[in-house]
């Protein structure tokens, strides 16, 4: 007796269905904030100010919001972005990138007269030695990058996004302060990060506000509290005081802390060998939300969150 098989045609359709369903489900996540190209120059040389050394000079997609989504696609979450693109030929290229890496494109904004942003640094075998973060399109840009939270399709004031947005400190204090407080934000379940150091008091809005999940590293929480701390419970007990709603503060290899209203919980990463440290704060970040968005409990989302980050910066991770 032959075995029964689905004319090919019929397999086709299923195939077409399947992957057109998939095309038009709303994104799991938005990632918002910076989408650009790091150049990155590197040396195994020691360097200094005034360095002028051999070396290698790459270019990849970079930008807080764009790490953070690659992060999440590794956790097999599937995000979508959203930010200000050039239409210039260095946009295209970083669209058709995002999207060979399955990150959602569709709600990009691409500006017709700014030009794709740009972040610079320079590595020495001694560490980052300096670098610039040129996000000023994105800056430029403004709040029509929330055009499809503000009047559709994703939400509107009346009838606001009720998902899981990351959020990035590239953002003007004054956008951040505007999805702070804005009603478009309202039911959305805001993840929010600071793109640097320097821009770490860009968060100060959501204290004030007492809105989302803060992700913090220790000198960031110092900054964002007008102080220093030597723990990671200090700081986040100090940034519930300030208005916090909830803050996960990291600090390395040290113990990180996770806290709300309902209490503080605490954990060390496990020990590893460091090979590779720029993006554990994202890893850390993507694996949390990825933990809870499978269902882990406060507990079991930071032991998951942890042991992620320690495994991203061991080297143990391809990417
Ligand atoms: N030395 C380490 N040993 C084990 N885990 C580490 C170490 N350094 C970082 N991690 C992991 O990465 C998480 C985030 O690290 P860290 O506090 O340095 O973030 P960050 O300063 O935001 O990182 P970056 O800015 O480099 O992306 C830690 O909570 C931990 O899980
Ligand atoms: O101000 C910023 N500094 C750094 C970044 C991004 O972080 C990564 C380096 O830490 C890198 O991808 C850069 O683009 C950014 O988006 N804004």
């Amino acid at each position: 007796m032959q075995a029964p098989c689905f004319p090919l045609q019929y397999l086709r359709l299923l195939t077409f269905l399947a992957k057109s369903r998939n095309m038009t489900k709303a994104p799991e996540i938005l990632c918002v904030g910076s989408v650009l190209w790091d150049i990155i120059g590197r040396s195994a040389s020691h360097m200094r100010a005034g360095s002028d050394v051999p070396g290698r000079i790459i270019r990849l997609p970079g930008g807080v919001a764009m790490n953070i989504a690659m992060a999440l696609s590794r956790f097999g979450l599937k995000p979508a972005l959203l930010s200000a693109i050039g239409q210039d030929p260095e946009g295209n290229e970083l669209v058709a990138e995002c999207a060979r890496r399955g990150l959602g494109t569709d709600h990009l904004y691409r500006s017709a007269d700014l030009p794709t942003d740009r972040y610079m640094a320079i590595e020495g075998a001694n560490g980052l030695i300096a670098a610039i973060a040129d996000a000023h399109s994105l800056e430029a840009a403004g709040d029509k990058i929330l055009n499809v939270l503000n009047f559709g399709p994703l939400g509107r004031p009346e009838n606001p996004f009720d998902g899981l947005i990351a959020l990035d400190g590239n953002l003007t204090a004054g956008l951040l302060e505007q999805i702070a407080t804005s009603p478009s934000f309202s039911k959305a379940d805001l993840r929010v990060a600071p793109a640097s150091p320097g821009k770490a008091e860009r968060l100060l809005p959501f204290l004030r506000s007492g809105r989302g999940t803060l992700y913090v590293n220790l000198e960031e929480a110092g900054l964002l509290c007008q102080s220093s701390f030597e723990t990671a419970d200090q700081a986040a007990s100090q940034l519930l005081e300030r208005g916090a709603a909830r803050v996960l503060v990291t600090n390395g290899g040290d113990g990180c802390c996770d806290a709300t209203a309902d209490g503080l919980i605490q954990e060390c990463p496990p020990p590893v060998l460091v090979t590779r440290v720029t993006g554990a704060g994202d890893t850390f970040m993507a694996a949390h939300i990825a933990a809870e968005c499978d269902g882990a409990n406060r507990k079991d989302a930071l032991s998951r969150a942890l042991h992620a980050a320690a495994a991203y910066v061991s080297g143990e991770v391809a990417i």
